[in-house]
């Protein structure tokens, strides 16, 4: 039995590290844990232009304090209105590393995203030519289609005409739930790649109604039934390059989930590492965990891999009840259990 694992220093292909005193708490489990992050957007107001995205990296950077090596990695929130100039100029400065597509009123704070992603031509075009990632939230709204189904529904009505008319466009797939979208990322031709949560490696739908209604289980894209589940962690554990890690950290205020109408957004951050180190344990692939943490994304962003090592022992730990305090009270992912894995060194 393996009892260390040392790889190379973990990003985080998608977090969201909120604002002021829900930012300062939460930014540091993320920097403890990952060299890099890719930053969501979904701020209220959301991060829609260059200006607005490098006053936030600063924030971010200030909540961290002076010793951190800590990357943040920004993202453009798409509107109706975006620009194509405002986008490729922020990605020329380096500000911006991607854009992030909401179909309007898809999850959390997305209310000023896009609302016909064709009519997006001009932004797309240029994303395209300067090869900027589009990462998707792909979920359709049209609310006559069941919750459960609107991911791979997206997959047909969305994103299979999207890389038809956009064929080198670089495009993530954000936490992807579904058989339907591991099998199409894995196959097609197409620049695409796919960010995994654990939650949803860890969860199925169950989970959400276990002997009563279990809001920190709630997130979106909903956790599906357990054969989506597995093709999702086969996909994770599969060595493929396209699949890596993103953890979708969300923390919402306890009150916030604990609510007649609950938020949707798990906050994963303070033990991400060993959440998913217990799947690949778990499938027998603690060799591919590497790849899907510390490489596959890097190499789909074209971003350099990091240098140093992070090592992971077997030694258990028990996740607390709560994190935080007041209006940073935030339940984590698998409150109250025991994991196997501890995250030991950094180097
Ligand atoms: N995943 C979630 O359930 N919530 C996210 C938004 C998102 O990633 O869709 C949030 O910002 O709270
Ligand atoms: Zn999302
Ligand atoms: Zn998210």
């Amino acid at each position: 039995m393996t009892d260390r694992l040392t790889i190379r220093r973990p990003d985080d292909w998608h977090v969201h590290l909120r604002d002021g005193a829900m930012l300062h708490a939460v930014a540091p489990h993320t920097a403890r844990q990952f060299a890099r992050a890719i930053i969501m957007p979904n701020l209220t107001p959301p991060v829609t232009d260059a200006a607005t995205a490098r006053a936030y990296r600063d924030r971010i950077m200030a909540a961290l304090g002076e010793d951190t090596d800590f990357q943040p990695l920004m993202t453009c929130y798409l509107t109706d209105h975006s620009a194509p100039d405002d986008i490729v100029g922020g990605h020329a400065e380096g500000v911006f590393t991607a854009c992030k597509l909401y179909p309007a009123h898809a999850t959390t704070n997305s209310a000023h995203g896009v609302t016909d992603i064709r009519a997006m031509t001009g932004v797309l075009e240029a994303m395209q030519r300067a090869g900027i990632p589009l990462l998707i939230h792909g979920e359709v709204t049209d609310r006559s289609i069941d919750i459960f189904d609107r991911e791979a529904v997206f997959i047909e009505r969305v994103l299979i005409p999207l890389i038809r008319d956009y064929p080198g466009l670089r495009i993530v797939m954000e936490h992807i739930t579904t058989a339907e979208a591991a099998a199409f990322v894995t196959e097609a031709d197409h620049p695409i790649a796919a960010t995994i949560t654990p939650q949803h490696l860890i969860l199925n739908r169950n989970a959400i109604f276990d002997g009563g209604l279990r809001p920190h289980a709630y997130c979106l894209p909903v956790a599906k039934r357990e054969a989506h589940r597995l093709a999702v962690r086969r996909a994770a554990v599969s060595g493929s390059p396209r699949f890596f890690l993103g953890t979708d950290t969300a923390p919402h205020v306890v009150g916030a989930k604990e609510s007649g109408c609950g938020c949707a957004g798990i906050f994963n951050a303070p033990f991400a590492l060993e959440a998913y180190l217990r799947v690949f344990d778990e499938e027998g692939a603690l060799d591919r965990f590497e790849g899907f943490a510390a490489e596959h994304g890097a190499r789909f962003y074209g971003l350099p891999l990091n240098e140093g090592t992070v090592t992971l022992e077997r030694v258990a730990q028990q996740v607390p009840a709560s994190t935080g305090e007041g209006a940073t009270e935030v339940v984590p992912f698998m409150a109250g259990e025991t994991l196997a894995w501890r995250l030991a060194t950094d180097t």
